[in-house]
C-alpha cells in the first residue's frame, strides 16, 4: 500500500458554502501546514462554489482532493489531485451506500486512477451529515470498530472516517476503529479547536480532519491544530 495519506498527520476541510475568516486568504489556507485540503461540505455545495474553491488553491503546493456530497458537485480539474468518495456505512437506507455512487458512473466518465474511497462512520446525531443520511449514530465501541473493519476488509475501503462534525468525540469509539485496521487509513474529523484536542484525537488516529474552526476562528487556530497532530 502506497497511498499520499500514508504519510498525512492532518487534513484541513474547506467548506464551499462557507466563507473565510476575517482578512485569511486561500493563500493563507494553503500555508497552515496541513499536510492536505479537502473540499467538501454537506448543505448547499454546487460545483461552481466547488470550483471557485479549488481554482483560488490551485497555485499552491499544497494536495487537492475534493470530496463530493453528490455526485452533481463533482468538478473536472487538473488542479485536484484526486477525489475522496465517501459511503456512510451507517446510513439508513441504501441511497448514500451504493444508490448515489451508482448514479454517478451511470451519468460520468470517472478518472478511476484519481478516485478514492473513504468508509464514513457518522457518529453526531445533530450533524447535517447524519440528518441527511439518516444515519444510526446510537454505536457502541464494538460497532465503531466492526463497522471499521467491515469497511476494510470486506468492502475495501481505502480510508475509514469516524465522522463527528461539529462535535469533540468519544475517544474510546475513535480508538476501537484504530485497532480495527490493518491496512485502511483512519481519519477522524469534529470538533478539534485547538492544540489540545488535536493531539488527542492525534493519538488515536492516523489522521485528523480540521473543519468549522478554518470558517470560524481562521487560520491561526488551524496551525495549531497542525502543531498538536504533528506532536502526537
Ligand atoms: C457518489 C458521490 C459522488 C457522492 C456521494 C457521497 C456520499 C455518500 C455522501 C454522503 C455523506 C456526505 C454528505 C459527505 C460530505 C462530506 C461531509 C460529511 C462534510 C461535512 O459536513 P457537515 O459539516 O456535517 O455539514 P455542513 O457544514 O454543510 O452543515
Ligand atoms: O467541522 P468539524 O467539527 O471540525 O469537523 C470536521 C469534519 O469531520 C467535518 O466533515
Ligand atoms: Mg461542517
Amino acid at each position: 500500500m502506497n497511498n499520499p495519506w500514508d504519510d498525512w498527520d492532518h487534513v484541513l476541510k474547506v467548506d464551499p458554502d462557507k466563507e473565510l475568516y476575517g482578512d485569511d486568504t486561500f493563500e493563507d489556507v494553503c500555508r497552515t501546514g496541513t499536510d492536505a485540503i479537502e473540499i467538501g461540505g454537506t448543505l448547499d455545495v454546487t460545483a461552481e462554489k466547488m470550483t471557485r474553491v479549488v481554482d483560488a488553491a490551485a497555485e499552491y503546493d499544497v494536495p487537492l482532493y475534493q470530496e463530493p456530497s453528490n455526485p452533481g458537485v463533482v468538478i473536472d480539474s487538473p488542479a485536484l489531485d484526486g477525489y475522496l468518495i465517501p459511503t456512510v456505512f451507517n446510513a439508513g437506507g441504501p441511497f448514500w451506500i451504493t444508490g448515489a455512487h451508482k448514479e454517478w458512473v451511470r451519468i460520468d466518465d470517472l478518472d478511476w486512477g484519481r478516485t478514492h474511497t473513504e468508509a464514513y462512520i457518522v457518529m453526531n446525531p445533530d450533524a447535517s451529515v447524519a440528518q441527511l443520511t439518516e444515519a444510526d449514530c446510537d454505536l457502541s465501541a464494538d460497532d465503531v470498530g466492526a463497522y471499521a473493519k467491515v469497511a476494510e476488509r470486506m468492502f475495501g475501503q481505502e480510508i475509514v472516517y469516524v465522522e463527528y462534525s461539529g462535535t469533540f468525540g468519544d475517544t474510546e469509539k475513535v480508538a476501537a476503529a484504530h485497532d480495527a485496521l490493518d491496512e485502511a487509513t483512519l481519519f477522524y474529523g469534529g470538533g478539534i479547536h485547538g492544540y489540545e484536542s488535536a493531539n488527542e484525537m492525534a493519538a488515536h488516529s492516523d489522521v485528523i480532519v480540521v473543519g468549522d474552526l478554518l470558517h470560524d476562528e481562521g487560520v491561526d487556530a488551524v496551525r495549531e491544530t497542525v502543531k498538536g497532530a504533528k506532536d502526537a
